[in-house]
């Protein structure tokens, strides 16, 4: 960090360059476009649970149909990518999580609809067992715990399949050791060698989450918390070991998720180990701001100024479901 020279008062009035926009835009340190957003969209299977998530007012889940749409969207609005997590239908959940690596699965039937509709728009998946588990987990539950190495080789499969759909950008949420090694290297064995890993590295175990997993119905699912794999809240240096220990594996690009309460993080990581760094503003912190907004105690501004404090902490992009809204305030 440079070290600056103020000269003292009133030689230094910082004001003067604040005056006029036009001298504010000279020394503009941040910028924000729409190149820098992923948009995550909810997809449904389920006759008659498209529509409205109403812990996340103005996001929806969509038809296939609707997905397409959004494709089209994104791509006349300049977002480069868009994520996919599927809503599937709660009586085909299981224990054993098979429809997680079936093609017809919804998640890759998305995946396949979107790169037929708008092939350059790049499309990013999760990859997690959670939308599949009847309990509501990322990871197999087998005598009440979470099984590490069971869950990453279904896991693998998950990912290939996806692969196999036409996804650009793996996004492995789950949080399980060894997952980023071993996804790699079937990736490689299996002729995806150019699939991309986006690992959710710093993921913590968040309060933030709660109006995905209504938005994936999973909220009267899950079984116990996800402690026991994703990172405590006030673990700073664990964070940092696992990014590290992701990128070792040979993830392309890491996330920092959630992401406002851990800017500290996004800075951390991004001046630490300088690889492509994204931020995830999380569900909750939508509806936190979503709400004040349609209630009239904050402005749209709000939400502007939350994505460009993700590029100021060093963040290339952020997953936000503000993501059309703003690529259309920026348009
Ligand atoms: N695989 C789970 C997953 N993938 C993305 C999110 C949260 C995203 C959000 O809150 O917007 C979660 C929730 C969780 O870990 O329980």
């Amino acid at each position: 960090m440079a070290n600056p020279i103020i000269a003292p008062f009133p030689s230094t009035r910082l004001r003067r360059m604040r005056r006029t926009a036009n001298l504010r835009a000279m020394i503009s340190e941040t910028d924000l476009s729409a190149a820098n957003l992923i948009w995550p969209i909810f997809v449904t299977e389920v006759a008659g649970a498209e529509g409205e998530i109403p812990s996340m007012p103005g996001v929806e889940r969509l038809t296939l149909d609707g997905a397409k749409r959004a494709a089209e969207k994104a791509a006349r609005l300049n977002i480069p990518a868009i994520c996919i997590f599927p809503h599937s239908d709660q009586e085909l959940k299981t224990e054993s999580c098979q429809r997680a690596w079936d093609p017809d699965n919804i998640g890759n039937r998305a995946i396949r609809a979107i790169k037929e509709t708008v092939p350059e728009l790049a499309v990013m998946t999760d990859i997690a067992l959670d939308p599949y588990n009847i309990n509501g987990h990322d990871g197999f539950v087998v005598d009440g715990e979470i099984v590490n190495d069971e869950t990453v080789e279904a896991l693998v499969k998950m990912a290939l399949a996806q692969a196999d759909a036409g996804a650009d950008i793996l996004g492995p949420s789950d949080m399980m050791d060894g997952r980023i090694g071993a996804l790699r290297a079937a990736l490689e064995l299996e002729g995806h060698k150019d699939v991309a890993i986006l690992s959710y590295a710093a993921k913590f175990a968040s309060a933030f989450y709660g109006p995905f997993r209504d938005a994936v119905g999973a909220s009267g699912r899950l079984v116990g918390d996800k402690k026991t794999y994703q990172i405590n809240p006030g673990n700073r240096q664990e964070a940092l070991r696992c990014v590290a220990r992701d990128l070792t594996e040979g993830a392309d690009m890491v996330m920092v998720k959630p992401g406002m309460p851990y800017l500290d993080i996004c800075r951390e990581v991004k001046d630490r180990f300088a690889a492509p760094t994204f931020a995830y503003q999380v569900s909750g912190e939508y509806a936190m701001l979503e709400g004040a907004i349609r209630n009239g105690w904050l402005s749209r501004d709000a939400m502007l100024e939350s994505l460009l404090a993700f590029r100021r902490a060093g963040c290339d992009g952020v997953l936000s479901y503000f993501a059309p809204a703003i690529a259309e305030m920026l348009a």
